[in-house]
């Protein structure tokens, strides 16, 4: 699909790192390497404006790497970009490890995937229809 996009940081627009790739590799757009002490979070610049059409929402997902080496992850993870938001695209990155973490610019720090949604209209009613699974859930199957 076509998206609109302002590009307003020093990097290039974020890509696919391979062809089959679901996400977008968003890159942190700072004047100033930006220093995470453990439980720290900071909203990270991207430097990006985009114009989804109706009906789709952007994604904003940690990358496994980061949380893997450095336990850097997106702290509202996924973040919901919607379709009418027109201001800048941030990353809400949080330090769940036991060291600092300095965020460069330039570094991918999440990955966007843009994915289609559907819109609700309620319809009350009194009853749901009946199932195998009914209301058990939080690791109801499996037991006696
Ligand atoms: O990781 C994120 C999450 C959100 N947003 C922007 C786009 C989104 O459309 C808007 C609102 O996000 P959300 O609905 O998650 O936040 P809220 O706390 O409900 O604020 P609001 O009352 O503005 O909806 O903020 C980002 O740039 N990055
Ligand atoms: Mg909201």
């Amino acid at each position: 699909m076509q998206l609109k996009v302002i590009n307003e940081s020093r990097h290039p627009l974020p890509a696919y790192q391979t062809s089959l790739s679901a996400g977008l590799d968003l890159r942190a757009n700072l004047d100033a390497a930006v220093s995470l002490k453990p439980l720290q979070r900071a909203l990270i610049p991207t430097g990006l404006f985009i114009e989804l059409p109706e009906g789709f929402e952007a994604q904003i997902r940690p990358r496994s790497g980061l949380a893997y080496k450095h336990g850097v992850t997106v702290l509202n993870s996924p973040g919901t970009i919607d379709a009418d938001y027109r201001g800048e695209i941030k990353v809400l990155l949080v330090n769940l490890s036991e060291e600092e973490f300095l965020i460069e610019d330039g570094e991918r720090i999440a990955q966007m995937v843009v994915a289609k949604h559907e819109t609700v209209n309620w319809l009350e009613t009194a009853q749901l229809s009946e199932t195998e699974r009914g209301a058990g859930g939080y690791g109801s199957t499996g037991k006696k």
